[in-house]
């Protein structure tokens, strides 16, 4: 037996993050772009569903349309898009499992076993925070390096009240915050991975690149 408490996927909010700003897309809302036939951020949403307990969504545009793909939507309490963090703040402001899972939206191939592999290690190593660490393109020559891939996180619900003080503060910097606690980093790089799983669309043209992935 193991000598230390499992988490299961019904510990687990999953949340898609869907609040940004898009501005590298032309200031449009990312996760409603049609990515084969239907938008970004449900592909992400179908995704992320299996593996977690609860959904929710947080978006802060267009909340019918989020409204319509089955979860809670919350937008940021936090005014004028600060970055992720209000994301991060939105869902542990409603997350009423003792984990809440962050899933960007315009990552439509991240890993079905995500939950899984991070829960894994949270428990293992008695941490606050489990983050990706993935393979990237380092240098535009073909080497790819690992990355920390900081909105794909898997978060101690108590950990709110951290958030709300960094936050209230003026904090804004994901590492930074998440450096104040308690992290293991999990890497995907393992055989069988598949290398692009967390490739994401910041702009129009690598949108339409993973779609013919
Ligand atoms: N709630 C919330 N989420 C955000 C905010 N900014 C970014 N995000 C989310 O964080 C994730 C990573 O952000 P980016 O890839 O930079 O997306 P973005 O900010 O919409 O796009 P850019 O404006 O081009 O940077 C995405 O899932 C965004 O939806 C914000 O101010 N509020
Ligand atoms: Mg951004």
């Amino acid at each position: 037996m193991p000598a230390h408490a499992s988490i299961a996927s019904a510990d687990i909010t999953g949340l898609l993050l869907a609040g940004g700003r898009g501005s590298r897309m032309g200031g449009v809302d990312k996760g409603l772009q049609p990515f084969n036939g239907e938008p970004l951020a449900l592909h992400a949403m179908r995704r992320l569903a299996p593996q977690v307990g609860t959904l929710m969504v947080n978006a802060n545009r267009n909340l019918a349309e989020y409204e319509a793909f089955g979860a809670p939507v919350w937008p940021d309490s936090l005014a004028d898009y600060p970055g992720p963090l209000a994301g991060f703040l939105a869902g542990l402001e409603h997350c009423a499992t003792p984990w809440l899972l962050t899933v960007p939206c315009d990552t439509p191939l991240f890993p079905p076993d995500l939950a899984a592999r991070l829960a894994e290690a949270a428990a293992a190593s008695q941490a606050d925070i489990a983050m990706v660490v993935a393979p990237e393109p380092a240098d535009g020559g073909g080497t790819v390096e690992l990355r920390p891939q900081p909105v794909f996180c898997l978060l101690r619900a108590s950990l709110r009240e951290s958030l709300l003080r960094y936050t209230a503060a003026g904090g804004r910097k994901v590492h930074a915050w998440i450096a104040q606690h308690r992290t293991v980093q999990v890497p995907f790089d393992r055989p069988g991975d598949a290398p692009d799983a967390f490739f994401n669309a910041n702009t129009l043209a690598e949108l339409h690149a993973l779609e013919n992935r």
